[in-house]
């Protein structure tokens, strides 16, 4: 099972790296290690397996951060975590197709399991995004994404490009919320 001990931390070079697509059909490791990350991601929204295992609770996970420079993420919320709709996704090589002009951001801004410090600011996202994976056995799908799920799936495809949450924070005005951007309610 995946633990904290093996997400690499701010400072690593894979954390800035553009991660490789992946090519089907998957390979078994890839197929175990998107399963175990997903499986991570329950558990530590567990608290009797977050307090047993020390593990930091977490709505989401890309390869990158476990040091896998491929292109797949896992994100797990649950229906008190996105207005009575669990949101169960394991994503091969996802790409946002189109966007809103519009964007959101979480009051009270973001942090990363691999940033052990808080770094305060908004972090502006687009509000809806049309996105575009594959599943483990290829198959391709389409989903269009709106409040905490567009802003959870963006965080990871940043971590397949390299990007981590607060290079999006306004450096000089890191507080201040952008006229087109709607804090998220
Ligand atoms: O790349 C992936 N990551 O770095 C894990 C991050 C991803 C989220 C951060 C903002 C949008 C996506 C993560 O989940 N967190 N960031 C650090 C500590 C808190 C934790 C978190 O927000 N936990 C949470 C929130 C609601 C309910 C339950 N747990
Ligand atoms: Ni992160």
């Amino acid at each position: 099972m995946i633990t904290m001990k093996d997400i690499i931390r701010e400072g690593h070079p894979t954390l800035r790296k553009v991660a490789e697509e992946v090519t089907f059909p998957l390979d078994d490791a890839s197929k175990q290690t998107a399963q175990d990350m997903l499986e991570f991601v329950k558990n530590s929204q567990d608290p009797e397996l977050a307090e047993k295992y020390d593990l930091r609770p977490g709505v989401g996970i890309a390869a990158p951060q476990i040091d896998i420079s491929k292109r797949f993420i896992a994100v797990y919320l649950s229906e008190e975590e996105n207005d009575g709709q669990e949101f169960s996704r394991i994503m091969f090589n996802p790409k946002i197709i189109s966007h809103s002009a519009g964007k959101t951001a979480l009051p009270t801004g973001e942090g990363c399991l691999s940033v052990d410090r808080k770094v305060a600011g908004i972090v502006p996202r687009a509000a809806r995004v049309k996105i575009q994976y594959f599943d483990q056995d290829g198959q391709k799908h389409e989903e269009r994404l709106r409040n905490y799920p567009a802003i959870v799936v963006q965080h990871e495809i940043d971590h397949l490009n390299g990007v981590l949450f607060f290079d999006r924070i306004d450096p000089d005005n890191p507080l201040a919320l952008p006229d087109d951007v709607e804090l998220l309610g």
